[in-house]
């Protein structure tokens, strides 16, 4: 996800300095190029080793060591670098930085650096929220810099509060937000929607499918991932939530009709991956239904079609894409519904082949619109997100 890029890590001397081993691992491993730079103070806590033999480059810690790769490195890994990220970052680097001080490899770095840093402070509460290290933060951010809120938790010294540096892997986000993929889809405003609904049938029970949103989720995640700015009406399901995307957690069907009704009218894509009721219980108990002896009936009444309405009151230039998921006739069904509902693409699957469907990591589908009938291999659900996207990217132009 990350071959050919450049990211600079910046260490300082903080106890939470081990876990950036984690991320820069986890960089590696996505085929990034990591270059760490360490505070002098930084190396009390952990080794240089230690990243030298995650990363395979030197780690750098002073401006005035002579074994150098490059003739000015301070310049040179400023320059080379797609994004920094200073974590954990104390409160000294903070001052010093705000402050225009550039009297070690870290600072002097960053001093020279043009593209995007982010800041990740980690220290003790009361550091944290001392006004010197506040107002040094608001100058950093003036400046350009994003600084990273840290965490409220367990702190080394045994308080608990704010200044936890966020998890490697909340780290991982920011820079894969920055780093991974062209941006081709900043400035889109997209609603995607994800996972199944639930329909009450008494406070206890209620009526619900298989639908685990790993596929909602995913384009959500990819669309992120390419810059753009992405709702997801989620239904309750067990995937973690997408980092940068702007949740709405709904239950049922109606709910879900409210949060995309509302959310479409400043859409420019919508892409509705969500399993949503297509009948409701007509009367919701308001106590728990007693057993009885014999068997029992549920009356159901239909539910909003919330694509129908959205076809209905398409705006102009808005692209909607709909799911279906068919178990017989899957193509002439879904283009049938791809007509009736005024939609410009739908992604068509059928539960009853093997490697699509619910739950799986996998899926088969077939991209239709007006003109085209695509079937794709099976491929990640991933794979799938970035596909359908670069189809509505190419349709758009
Ligand atoms: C055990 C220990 C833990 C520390 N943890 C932090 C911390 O989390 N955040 C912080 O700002 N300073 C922390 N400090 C203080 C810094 O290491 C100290 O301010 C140092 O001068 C920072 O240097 P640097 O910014 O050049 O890395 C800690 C010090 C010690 C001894
Ligand atoms: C120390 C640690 C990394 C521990 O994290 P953990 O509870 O997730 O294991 C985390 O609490 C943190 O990021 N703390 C901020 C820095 C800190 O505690 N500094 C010491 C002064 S209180
Ligand atoms: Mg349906």
């Amino acid at each position: 996800m990350l071959k050919g890029k450049n990211v600079l890590l910046c260490v300082t001397g903080s106890i939470a300095a081990y876990k950036i081993a984690e991320l820069a691992s986890r960089l590696v491993k996505l085929h990034c190029n990591v270059d760490v730079i360490m505070t002098k103070n930084a190396t009390n806590f952990i080794n240089p080793i230690t990243f030298e033999t995650l990363t395979g480059n030197k780690c750098i810690v002073d401006t005035f060591d002579r074994n150098f790769q490059f003739n000015v490195e301070h310049v040179s890994l400023a320059k080379k670098a797609d994004c920094v990220m200073i974590a954990p970052a104390s409160a000294n680097i903070i001052g010093k930085i705000a402050n225009g001080i550039a009297d070690d490899m870290l600072t002097t770095t960053v001093m020279a650096c043009k593209c995007k840093v982010m800041i990740s402070p980690a220290m003790n509460t009361n550091m944290y929220d001392n006004p010197i290290v506040q107002d040094n933060i608001a100058r950093l951010r003036r400046f350009g810099y994003e600084v990273i809120e840290p965490d409220s938790g367990y702190l080394a010294c045994g308080d608990t509060g704010r200044g936890k540096m966020p998890s490697p892997e909340s780290l991982l986000w920011y820079i894969l937000k920055e780093t991974a993929y062209e941006k081709d889809m900043k400035g889109i405003k997209l609603c995607v929607t994800a996972g199944p609904t639930r329909e009450a049938i008494d406070p206890v029970r209620f009526i619900s499918n298989n639908s685990t949103g790993k596929m909602g989720y995913a384009i959500a995640r990819m669309a992120m991932l390419r810059g753009a700015d992405v709702t997801l009406a989620s239904g309750k399901v067990d995937v973690p939530p997408v980092p940068f995307v702007n949740i709405i957690n709904v239950i049922s069907a109606q709910d879900m009709y409210d949060a995309v009704t509302e959310e479409a009218k400043n859409s420019d894509i919508i892409i509705k991956a969500a399993a949503v009721a297509d009948y409701t219980p007509l009367n919701v108990s308001d106590n728990k239904i007693k057993k009885k002896d014999g068997d029992m009936s549920i009356a159901l009444k239909r539910t909003k079609d919330i694509i129908g309405t959205l076809g209905e009151h398409k705006k102009e230039g808005q692209f909607i894409c709909g799911f279906s998921m068919e178990t017989e006739n899957v193509i002439a069904n879904s283009k049938d519904k791809l007509i009736k509902k005024n939609m410009d693409m739908i992604v068509a699957n059928n539960v009853k082949v093997a490697g699509a469907g619910f739950g799986t990591d996998t899926n088969v589908v077939t991209i239709i619109t007006g003109e085209d009938n695509i079937e794709l291999p099976m491929m990640s659900k991933e794979d799938v997100a970035s596909k359908i996207l670069d189809f509505i990217m190419a349709k758009r132009r």
